[in-house]
Formats: structure tokens, sequence, C-alpha cells
């Protein structure tokens, strides 16, 4: 996913997820009693949710880190939020084998929105996450999906001969949790792996309506990794063909020329953590009976 302004046009159900789970977690979150929280987001995009929806919940005096693997997103969104303080925007693979210089250790807060499930080496972004936070505690927001049926769909179109050359990788491009039977238990054992203790894992079951093949269409054009290699004359045929498997699947309701609504049932993983709090000189920093919200373990 490279295309900035493509994507920030046609992102209704990321930035809709985003808003609730942040409207959510926002009283959870743990703010510095000094207003002076750093947060980092991995995989920003185009940056609009994390400006809209995340920059208002950080104290005046936060400083805010968007952070993506792809050039071209960090690029747009500099350029878009250049005049917004305490704000910058940096080039980050979470999934990298070392963080580079200068960003671990030094966060209260990492959030994401609709990017783990592009990241295969879910592990090694955790530990990261977990590396960026401040060795005296921080929390993370992650939400992302375990399953979507859009890879589906990308299994049946690199079955065809047809673009089967564009698709040979097709598994880099599904969620690594789309085929697990408990995403839950996995994503949280994973958390507990890279020594987050104190974590709250939810899978949601969602449904996402999408009004006309118009809509769906440009919401496929502006995720789908596969366009970008192939020729543009070849987009609008593959549109085609991924919107009739979508109707042979049966995801289509009402009329193609009235009312035609596409319905996309998908699980969301949304996971809250807390580092936890490190011993110095063998004193714990933190009450091990502090008070945690409702759910977290
Ligand atoms: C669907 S967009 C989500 C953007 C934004 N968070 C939102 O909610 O609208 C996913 C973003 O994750 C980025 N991404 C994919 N793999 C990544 C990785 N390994 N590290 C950091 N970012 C990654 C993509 O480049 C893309 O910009
Ligand atoms: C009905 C149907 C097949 C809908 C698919 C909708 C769609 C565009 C899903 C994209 C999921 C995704 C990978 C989003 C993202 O990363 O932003």
């Amino acid at each position: 996913m490279n295309q900035a302004s493509l994507y920030q046009h046609a992102n209704q159900v990321q930035r809709h997820d985003a808003k609730l789970i942040l409207d959510e977690f926002a009283s959870t979150l743990q703010w510095r009693a000094d207003g002076e929280d750093a947060l980092l987001d991995v995989g920003s995009g185009s940056g609009n949710v994390l400006m809209d929806f995340v920059r208002p919940l950080l104290p005046a005096g936060g400083q805010l880190v968007g952070t993506d693997i792809s050039s071209q997103m960090v690029h747009y969104a500099s350029k878009q939020y250049q005049r917004e303080e305490r704000t910058s925007f940096q080039v980050l693979d979470i999934g990298c084998e070392r963080l580079p210089e200068g960003l671990g250790g030094r966060f209260d807060h990492v959030t994401s929105f609709y990017c783990l499930h592009w990241v295969q080496n879910l592990r090694a972004a955790l530990g990261n996450i977990y590396s960026l936070l401040k060795p005296e505690g921080g929390d993370c927001l992650l939400a992302f999906l375990a399953s979507n049926p859009v890879y589906e769909v990308y299994k049946i179109l690199k079955a065809k001969e047809k673009w089967s050359t564009y698709m040979q990788d097709v598994e880099r491009f599904i969620s690594p949790l789309h085929h697990s039977l408990n995403p839950g238990e996995e994503f949280s054992q994973l958390l507990n792996d890279v020594g987050f203790v104190q974590h709250n894992v939810e899978i949601r079951n969602e449904v996402f309506v999408y009004e006309g093949a118009k809509t769906l269409k440009d919401n496929v054009q502006a995720i789908c990794p596969f366009l970008e290699r192939m020729p543009s004359e070849l987009h609008e045929p593959f549109l085609d063909d991924f919107m009739e498997i979508v109707i042979s699947m049966n995801l289509q309701q009402g009329d193609k020329n009235e009312d035609q609504k596409f319905l996309s049932a998908y699980k969301l993983v949304v996971a809250y953590a807390r580092k936890t709090p490190e011993f110095v000189n063998n004193v714990l920093l933190e009450p091990p009976h502090q008070k945690l919200p409702k759910g977290i373990n």
C-alpha cells in the first residue's frame, strides 16, 4: 500500500473502527500527570486517523511520532501535517530485527490501527512495541484484522491463470491470524511471550456494509497490494473479477442498479497492554495490586 491520497479518500471502515476504539479506550490509557506524554503510532499511513482521532487525546505538551514502513506514506503525512507542532513522521518497519537508533525506550504509549495484519512476524512486531515503551512502563492500544473476506477473494483470484503471476506471494498479504482457530488466545500468548504481563485481548465480530459497487471497488483499490504490480489497463478487469467473486460468495444484497450493498463480516483484534513495572535495586516501582480497568488481567 503506497498510494496515500487514494487511501486517505477510501478508508471509511478504518476510520470508523479507530474512532470507536479510541473513544472506548481514551480513559484506560495511562496518561502522565505532567502532560508530557510521548506517543508513537505504528503504520500511520496517510496520517488522518492519527491526526483526527489520536492527536486530540494527547495533552498539549505531548509529543507525537507517526511511523510507517512506506516512505511514500511518510512523505505524504509529513507534508499534510507539517504545520502541526510536536508532531513528526518517520519510516519504521515494525517487524524489523532491530529498532532504529533513538526510538527504543522513548514512549509512554504506542498505538496502531489497521496495520498489524500486514506484518507476518507478529512476534517481532510486538517485541519492538514493547521495546519502544519506556523501561519504567507504558501502554499500547492495537487494533487490526484477524480475518476478512478480502483474503478469501485474494486466494480465489490467485488460482486464476490471468492473475496468478501477480499474486504468487499472496500469503504475505493475508493476516497472520486469518487461519487461526483461536486468534485471541494466539495473540495473548504472543503478548505474554514478549513481556506484556497485563493485557486484554478481544476478538470483535464486525460487519461493514459497502453501499454500491463503486464504494467497494474504491476501498479495494486503496489497499490492494497487487494492483501496483500490473499495468494500469489491467486494474479494471482485476477489480471486475474481484466483484464477480464477491457476488459468487453471496456477499451482495439488493439489485445491481438500485440499493446494491456488499457485506463484509470480519474479525477485529482489539488489544490493550501495559508494560510491566521494572524492578530497580529489587524494589518494585509500582504497587503490585494496582487498580486495573475491567477486563485487564
Ligand atoms: C491500512 S493502513 C492503516 C493506516 C492508518 N493507521 C489508519 O488507520 O488509517 C496500513 C498501513 O500500515 C503500513 N504497514 C504495513 N506493514 C508495515 C510494517 N511492517 N511496519 C510499519 N507499517 C506497516 C502500510 O504501509 C500502511 O500505511
Ligand atoms: C465484501 C468484501 C470482500 C469486502 C472487502 C473489503 C475490503 C476493502 C477489505 C480490506 C481489508 C484491509 C486489508 C484493510 C486495510 O488494511 O486497511
